[in-house]
């Protein structure tokens, strides 16, 4: 028996961590356009890999406080399906990104505290997914994809959410069927848990990351 959960692999530089992705069973890919970022993709290497990804696996881009003119350039060049708003966005910001592009958005909230958590209501109106990772410490070079975990029994604690909402932050094969069972996350996304050096993939533990994932426990 296999859940119904649903998962995201993100940060794919290669043909072979797309083959690997869908082989494995996800159902989101992303592309990562943040520069500092070991998991960067350029315009054109995305657009490169993101035309052999099937149908029926969605194609995220992952931005960071991205103004208009590199969003435009993104878009007209890559086919992408989301974007991932991976920055300190606001909800107006949100919604005139969703507006300009038509394309779905998932925003991400860093979760360290119940006021981080709280925030989940001001996007709910802007956002069509929302995306829960660890909160980067202050000095970290990157605001996401640091493998850090957060503190799962903050979302023990939530009301009704009205988005469907994906849980990040440290996810690993080995870890990622106890998040769910705590959290009740049905959509994960993992990044540095499932390589074997910053930006690079491994697909054993692409594979592994989805079986634990799918597998109902
Ligand atoms: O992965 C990155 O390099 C990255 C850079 C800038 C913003 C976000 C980034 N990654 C996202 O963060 C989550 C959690 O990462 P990890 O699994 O803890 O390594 C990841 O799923 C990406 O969506």
């Amino acid at each position: 028996m296999t859940s119904d959960v649903r998962i995201k692999i993100c940060g794919l530089t290669t043909a072979e961590d797309i083959d690997a992705t869908a082989r494995a069973g996800a159902h989101y890919v992303g592309f990562n356009f943040f520069p500092k970022s070991p998991r960067y993709v350029d315009l054109d290497r995305a657009r490169e890999l993101a035309v052999t990804v099937p149908v029926g696996i969605a194609k995220v881009a992952l931005v960071v406080n991205a103004e208009n003119d590199a969003l435009d350039q993104l878009v007209d060049r890559v086919p992408i399906d989301m974007l991932q708003l991976h920055g300190s966005e606001s909800p107006e910001r949100v919604a005139k990104v969703r507006d300009r592009y038509g394309l779905p958005i998932m925003k991400v909230l860093g979760i360290a505290s119940e006021e981080d958590v709280s925030k989940v209501d001001l996007y709910s109106d802007v956002a069509d997914q929302l995306l829960l990772d660890a909160k980067a410490p202050k000095d970290a070079a990157l605001p996401g994809g640091n493998g850090l975990t957060f503190d799962w029994t903050l979302l023990a604690n939530r009301k009704y959410w009205t988005k469907p909402w994906m849980l990040a932050g440290g996810l690993t094969p080995e870890n990622v069927a106890e998040a769910i069972a705590r959290t009740g996350a049905r959509q994960v996304d993992v990044a540095s848990g499932v390589e074997s050096a910053p930006g690079q993939k491994d697909a054993g533990l692409i594979e592994a990351f989805c079986r634990a994932a799918l597998e109902d426990i």
